[in-house]
């Protein structure tokens, strides 16, 4: 193809996102950047990149991060051991002391710093600040007994006042997923706090980036993709998905009954996934909606709103 029909095909591929800019623009957005997705360098650069493109075309993006696995490789450089019970990390006060350092110390400075390197935009901020995220401590049933999962919270309220103020002056809040109570802090999954803080905002989408295409039928057995399925179909699936994938779409179904009307899983290897998912027709990965109608669609499929 010549230079001009590339810069035709390039500019059909912009007015393909024109509905989708009048529905988001104005609107929040809620994206959890996992600790799996963030292992490449240049991923990460491309997430950034992505996060200011949509500042840009007028949608209002926060960033949720994870970082298991930069906690693990701390952990053990120090020689902690840890482990994990119903995909919770079990959590000591030993262990709460390198999940804060590594969470408000490291990973959201380098996100942070990868967004600014664009623009003055990315504020971080921990969910300690301004009472974002009040928790108690969260308990955890394994085989139908409850086992004790030490520092670990459950988001209990939200006051996103702070994160709504930064946005307001068209800032990036890159959040870290801790959480205080009356008696100290606690490790929540960023998953769950992801989702909680869709919630509190009334974000029009939740996003999970991660290191899968989205949830597998029967995995890890079958890696056929489920493109879409409904709270009520998700809710029968739950009891039977493993850990990783068990707190991701527990998420994605609390952000769907608190109002939030999409919640998405895509695969953070893919660069542009997110773009990709807002702005195109055909969209990717895995879509929660509310409600109980229809039948769980199997990749593929055309024509999926939003
Ligand atoms: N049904 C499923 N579909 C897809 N992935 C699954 C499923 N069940 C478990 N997993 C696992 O969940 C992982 C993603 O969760 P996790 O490792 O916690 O990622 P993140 O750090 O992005 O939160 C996948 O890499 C996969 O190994
Ligand atoms: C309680 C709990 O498990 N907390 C997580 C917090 C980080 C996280 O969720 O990171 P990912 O999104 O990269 O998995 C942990 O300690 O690993």
């Amino acid at each position: 193809m010549n230079t001009r029909g590339q810069a035709i095909d390039k500019a059909s591929t912009l007015i393909e996102a024109l509905p989708w800019l009048s529905r988001f623009h104005g609107r929040t957005v809620v994206i959890k950047f996992g600790g799996n997705a963030m292992t490449d360098p240049e991923l990460c650069a491309r997430f950034a990149e992505n996060i200011v493109f949509l500042l840009y075309a007028g949608i209002r993006p926060v960033v949720v991060h994870g970082g298991g696995p930069q906690i693990q490789e701390h952990l053990d450089r120090l020689g902690i051991q840890s482990s994990f019970a119903a995909g919770l990390r079990v959590t000591t006060p030993e262990v709460m002391d390198v999940v804060r350092l590594v969470l408000a110390g490291r990973v959201n400075p380098e996100i942070v710093g990868l967004i600014n390197a664009h623009g003055p935009f990315a504020v971080g901020l921990s969910g300690e600040d301004a009472q974002l995220f009040t928790a108690r401590r969260k308990p955890a049933v394994v085989d139908g007994s409850p086992v004790d999962i030490g520092l670990v919270g459950e988001v209990e309220d939200v006051n996103p006042s702070v994160v709504r103020t930064l946005l307001d002056d068209g800032r990036v809040p890159v959040v870290s997923s801790l959480a205080r109570s009356h008696d100290g802090v606690y490790n929540v999954n960023a998953d769950t706090a992801a989702a909680a803080l869709a919630s509190g905002l009334d974000a029009a989408k939740l996003i999970m980036l991660t290191d899968v295409e989205g949830l597998y039928a029967d995995y890890p057995a079958c890696t056929e993709l489920i493109s879409r399925l409904t709270a009520d179909e998700l809710e029968g699936m739950l009891p039977h998905l493993s850990s990783g994938m068990a707190p991701k779409m527990e998420a994605c179904l609390r952000a769907v009954h608190g109002g939030v009307p999409q919640a998405h899983v895509l695969d953070g290897r893919t660069p542009d996934a997110m773009l990709l998912e807002v702005f195109t027709n055909e969209g990717v990965g895995t879509m929660v909606v509310a409600g109980t109608d229809g039948a769980t669609t199997p990749a593929g499929d055309e024509g999926r709103d939003g």
